[in-house]
């Protein structure tokens, strides 16, 4: 594989099934010269790290993975936060928005530990909507992303593609807001090879709704896709490629799923036309989240976080 990657450090935080597919994928790509593995204990962080590294040795990657603590990821140019705390989530809906009591102290400390970094921050714990909101707030970082709109609108796409036999790439389509049940097909901006096109639309969004599940019933955890959204949001947050993601970002005084065009790695919202039941359906994701995060943000234990620290 031997090539000079045009990225220099990369930090993981959270040696879990995402951290250990976004690891694979960055090592696979060649994305960076160096990445920077941290988790709940050294000891996960060390043996991804290994993996890793016999990964770079079978394949000649140029991506040298070493294991560190939070505090060690300060000169990487972005960090991808992947962590999850120890809960059984039994909802059957709103699935992701079950992690937010749970996940919100770790996010509460890697922002303490990260305080002030300048580099690109992706977050993919869940409730990712707020859970990057979270991090931004607290942390004082300026370049912060959630994962799972793109991931949600490249399966819009993808099965819109399927349905009309056509590839993925003559559909034009976003998937906006909440990356969770409050998600927001833009249906009525939807094009196909330039033309707008009758959409089954309910099909599309129970295909949407149904997806994570059913990875996760069959192999424990969606891992592979994500890692995908998070190397696509690397190579644009990171100014390797110009283009359109769609994140989570702040927008008018909330934060959620909006299309965001890269250029040079920097960010301008880009939202398409809504038509009035999507726009309802904006607000109402909006909303959800506002409220969410106010919930979130006045538990206690984000007031007096937990004096032990990621390693
Ligand atoms: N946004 C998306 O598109 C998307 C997709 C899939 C999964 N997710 C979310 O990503 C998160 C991770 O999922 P997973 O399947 O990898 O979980 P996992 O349980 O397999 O791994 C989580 C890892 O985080 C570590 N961890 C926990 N607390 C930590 C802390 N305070 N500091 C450092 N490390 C800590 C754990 O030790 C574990 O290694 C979950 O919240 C999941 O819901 C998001």
């Amino acid at each position: 594989m031997s090539r000079t990657p045009a990225v220099g450090a990369v930090g993981i935080v959270g040696a879990g099934a995402v951290g250990q597919a976004v690891a694979t994928t960055l090592c696979m790509a060649g994305f960076c010269r160096r990445l920077l593995i941290a988790s709940r204990t050294a000891e996960q962080a060390a043996a991804l790290a290994a993996d890793i590294d016999d990964m770079r040795q079978t394949t000649a990657s140029p991506v040298h993975p070493r294991a560190g603590r939070v505090v060690d990821l300060a000169d990487c140019q972005a960090v991808v936060i992947v962590v999850r705390a120890s809960f059984t989530n039994t909802r059957n809906t709103d699935v992701r928005m079950g992690g937010a009591v749970a996940n919100a102290p770790a996010i509460g400390q890697l922002a303490a530990a990260l305080h002030g970094y300048t580099g690109t921050v992706l977050v993919v714990t869940n409730p990712v909507d707020v859970m990057s909101r979270l991090f931004a707030e607290l942390s004082g970082c300026e370049r912060v992303f959630g994962i799972g709109s793109n991931l949600d609108s490249a399966r819009y796409r993808a099965a819109l593609a399927r349905h009309l036999h056509v590839p993925a790439t003559a559909v034009a389509g976003h998937v906006i807001g909440e990356h969770g049940d409050a998600a927001v097909v833009c249906a009525s901006a939807t094009t196909v090879n330039d033309q707008r096109v009758p959409l089954p639309l309910q099909q599309l969004r129970d295909e949407l709704t149904t997806r994570a599940g059913l990875i996760s019933a069959g192999i424990g955890r969606t891992r592979s896709g994500p890692a995908g959204a998070v190397l696509s949001a690397l190579h644009k947050t990171l100014a390797v490629d110009d283009g359109i993601e769609e994140l989570s970002a702040p927008y008018e005084g909330g934060w959620l799923g909006i299309p965001l065009r890269f250029t040079r790695g920097q960010p301008v919202a880009c939202l398409p036309s809504l038509d009035a039941a999507e726009q309802r359906q904006f607000t109402t994701a909006d909303t959800k989240l506002r409220t969410a995060y106010q919930a979130v943000r006045s538990l206690p234990e984000l007031e007096s976080p937990d004096s032990e620290r990621a390693s």
